[in-house]
């Protein structure tokens, strides 16, 4: 019997001080060997190329460029894949670890498993300019959003919503949670028939249409991806409510149109930054009437990582939303009551985007063909990891998710809300 090791085993090996703390996933090699226990995910490693952006950049990075690239694999489920591996790999400091990975590359360099370094896919990008400027904003948010309409609706559902749903009961299905959602910001800003509401991020237009058709509002709904504007507007007039829903392909800097009675700000503050927030939060109290409100739902990072994402770009950031940026719950609230708003309501809602985006992952699997044909190869690679790996950002509190709803005061302290919380719920 020959004692020499398979790749599989060299590979482990290498990997040992990456994976501290143990390995608690199954590793093939490009030759077929594997290592690692039988019942676990198996980590693919089809292309030895991988191996420089494993060890170079142990972290999210490197991981995600090789997967999009499409240099590893998973056999089994990703999420579960990711779970095993984050336990071990990233809460280790690899990537900021330079004379770690230096060493990595030199003992795989001895072991023969070393590839040529390869350059990173196509699909990573860099936005050239300085961030949040309109125009730089439009081509991050085409980057993301202006992939085909027909792509999302494989993944989101016919719901069309693209932030975190509302699970009432395990019974509930994405389209279900994802109407209770809607209906819960629109009790929230307690609309009522022949309001006003402006929606930020609008989106394809969900929660436009719902409101103007279950509350009677007239609804503004802007958006800075013309593939929504343009499907947001089909639906509108569909649903026979073009009179009551205008849609405009416009950033929310360019809004002057106000008061409104109310505003609703879903998933689309993240894309704001926070070197510009206070002007956000300052343009969305300018355009409401006192004693309106604002429901604010915001993704949070648990700590501020703005300035370590400067230094070392994330899958999120390179891949996903280019110069998107998490900041906590504190952060958001305090630059909100900065520009004048009175916090009413926090409701934290974690646990339901990790629901959300395991079915959303569900979906992208179940249509995988369909998705690829759609977004190509690799575009459909990047959101199957990042929907697996915020999914499990949220299982595991690395990030959480807020509605903040908030007033703007009357001027002689008036209170324009009930004094309990009844009236909020279903
Ligand atoms: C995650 S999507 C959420 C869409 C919708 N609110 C929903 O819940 O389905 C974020 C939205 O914010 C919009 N957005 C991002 N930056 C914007 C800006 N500067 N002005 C207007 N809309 C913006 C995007 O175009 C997109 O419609």
């Amino acid at each position: 019997m020959s004692t020499t090791p398979s790749t599989a085993d060299r590979l482990r090996t290498l990997f040992q001080p990456v994976l501290r703390g143990g390995t608690p996933i199954r590793l093939r090699a490009w030759d077929g060997s594997e290592t690692g226990p039988a019942d676990a995910p198996a980590l693919v490693i089809h292309d030895r190329r991988a191996l420089r952006r494993l060890l170079w950049k142990p972290n999210q990075l490197g991981l995600a460029r090789a997967w999009v690239a499409g240099e590893i694999d998973v056999d089994g489920d990703l999420y579960e894949l990711l779970l095993r591996l984050a336990t071990v790999v990233w809460n280790e400091d690899g990537g900021g670890d330079r004379p770690g990975a230096l060493r990595l590359l030199r003992e795989a360099a001895s072991l023969g498993v070393l590839g040529p370094q390869p350059p990173p896919p196509p699909e990573e990008v860099r936005m050239p300019g300085r961030a949040h400027t309109r125009s730089r904003d439009r081509r991050a948010i085409s980057h993301h959003y202006d992939v085909s309409n027909d792509f999302y609706r494989l993944i989101l559902g016919p719901s069309m919503v693209y932030s975190c749903a509302y699970w009432r009961d395990d019974e509930s299905t994405l389209d279900v949670a994802q109407r209770d959602k809607l209906d819960l910001i629109c009790r929230k800003l307690g609309l009522r028939k022949g309001q006003r509401l402006l929606d930020v991020g609008c989106g394809w237009g969900s929660l436009a249409i719902h409101a103007a058709r279950e509350y009677g509002v007239e609804v503004v709904g802007v958006t800075i991806s013309r593939e929504q504007a343009d499907l947001a507007r089909k639906r509108a007039a569909e649903a026979g409510l073009a009179d009551r829903v205008e849609i405009r392909l416009q950033d929310y800097r360019e809004v002057t149109d106000g008061p409104y009675d109310a505003i609703a700000s879903v998933g689309m503050a993240e894309h704001v930054g926070p070197a510009v927030y206070a002007a956000y939060a300052a343009i969305l109290f300018r355009l409401l009437r006192p004693g309106g409100r604002l429901l604010n739902h915001q993704i949070a990072a648990r700590t501020d990582t703005t300035a370590v994402d400067a230094d070392d770009p994330s899958f999120i950031n390179r891949y996903v939303f280019p110069d998107g940026q998490l900041v906590p719950l504190g952060t958001t609230a305090t630059l909100i009551e900065d520009a004048g708003f009175e916090i009413r309501d926090v409701e934290a809602l974690r646990p339901h985007y990790a629901l959300t985006l395991r079915e959303w992952s569900r979906n992208l699997e179940a249509h995988w063909d369909e998705a690829v044909e759609l977004a190509g190869l690799g575009r459909a690679r990047v959101w199957r990891l990042y929907m697996a790996a915020c999914a499990l950002a949220f299982e595991t509190d690395r990030i959480g998710v807020n509605q903040i709803l908030a007033v703007r005061p009357h001027e002689d302290g008036r209170d324009p809300l009930p004094m309990t919380r009844a009236w909020m719920m279903p």
